[in-house]
């Protein structure tokens, strides 16, 4: 039998990591003081694609139910978390949880995240928190270096929206600055018929890299408050995470939203060996305005497979093989006792495909048991 494309079976090693990938996070979100959450898998539609959320139907895994309503698999935790919590307390919460999401554009549709969110923690409280908490995660794991990036949802809008382009034009341009095709950007921002608007635009695909990026667009937008007071808060937040999380921090002024329900700091992360990309974050107060509310959210999520797969093995076990009959195994029962440190496996021969550290044979001999090493 055979599986759909991107579908697999998993085995030993690679469900041994994400487990401990798993345990490691458990760990460090208790000692941090958050709480565990979890929703359904199966949720409405429609909480995913109201105008506040916007995501697309197209991408979800998704059928009618028998009153005639679409029912999706559980595409994204932010927004299904934001439901369950709609209705709480107004005070500081700081939400953790593991488990899958599904997409039709995920290979096999489902992925496993872990992931955390913040409440009414102040902006740079709880934006410092989740790259904080991201941070003593991946140096828990003993993930090596990693790289954060931060960007801000209003750099790209604020300069997009004195432009009067049509909706299509709007999301060429979004995609052209997302695959930082800097011509694409500047041609297509000139129907908006602002020359400057377009070549401040199409400058924004250059604006990445090092922290000193800021300090030259502080020089570039000195009269434009709203774009200083961002990037005066975007240093602020680099510096608490470079201090304390003693990580490198790279920014994106150009970075355009993934998610459309962002607004405000975004955030990824990246392991620096390998360049993957294994989380991604940002603040997403808006989302609460459904619920008519206005408050100070934000969160991030890694990716499971990609810690999982990034993983190193730390814990050499001793691996122990005790050779025992049916007539032994009381006692090979009990001599695994005496190892209480290692892997012991008890077999009737010593399994080919194991590199055994000792191997230990019980036998009986006129009622007397005996112990030896092979
Ligand atoms: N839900 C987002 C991650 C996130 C958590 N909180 C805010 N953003 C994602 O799946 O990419």
């Amino acid at each position: 039998m055979f599986l759909p494309a991107g579908s697999r079976d998993e085995m030993g090693t690679s469900i041994d990591h994400r487990f401990r990938v798993t345990e490691v996070f458990r760990k460090v979100i208790t000692m941090r003081g958050y709480s565990l959450i979890s929703t359904p898998v199966v949720e409405y539609a429609a909480t995913f694609t109201n105008q506040y959320v916007d995501m697309k139907l197209q991408d979800m895994m998704k059928w009618f139910n028998p009153e005639g309503e679409i029912e999706v698999l559980r595409p994204d935790w932010t927004t299904s978390i934001a439901r369950a919590l709609s209705n709480q307390a107004k005070i500081p919460q700081k939400w953790a949880y593991i488990g899958s999401i599904f997409k039709q554009s995920i290979p096999g549709i489902e992925s496993q995240q872990i992931g955390v969110e913040t409440l009414h923690l102040s902006p740079l409280m709880g934006e410092s928190e989740s790259l904080l908490m991201a941070s003593s995660l991946l140096r828990e794991l003993q993930m090596g270096d990693c790289l954060i990036e931060l960007g801000h949802t209003e750099i790209f809008e604020s300069l997009v929206r004195p432009l009067t382009l049509s909706e299509a034009d709007e999301k060429r341009l979004r995609q052209a600055m997302h695959d930082k095709k800097k011509d694409e950007v500047y041609q297509i921002a000139l129907n908006g018929k602002n020359e400057q608007s377009a070549k401040e635009l199409a400058s924004l695909v250059d604006a990445f890299g090092s922290l000193d990026i800021l300090s030259d667009y502080e020089e570039r937008w000195k009269d434009r408050k709203d774009l200083l007071d961002i990037l005066d808060h975007l240093k602020k937040l680099a510096r608490i995470v470079e201090q304390s999380g003693n990580q490198e921090i790279l920014i994106d002024l150009g970075r355009v939203k993934n998610l459309p329900y962002y607004s405000g700091t975004m955030f990824r992360g990246f392991l620096k060996e390998t360049g993957a990309d294994c989380f991604s974050g940002g603040r997403y107060d808006r989302l609460y305005e459904q619920f008519g509310e206005r408050i100070s959210a934000v969160g991030l999520a890694f990716d499971v497979d990609v810690l999982a797969e990034h993983l190193v093995e730390t814990k050499d076990y001793t691996h122990i093989c005790i050779i025992a009959s049916e007539d032994t195994l009381v006692q090979a029962e009990e001599l695994r006792m005496e190892y209480k440190d290692a892997i012991v496996d008890i077999q009737t021969q010593p399994l080919e495909n194991i590199n055994y550290d000792l191997v230990l044979e019980i036998s009986k001999k006129n009622g007397k048991v005996e112990v030896m090493e092979r």
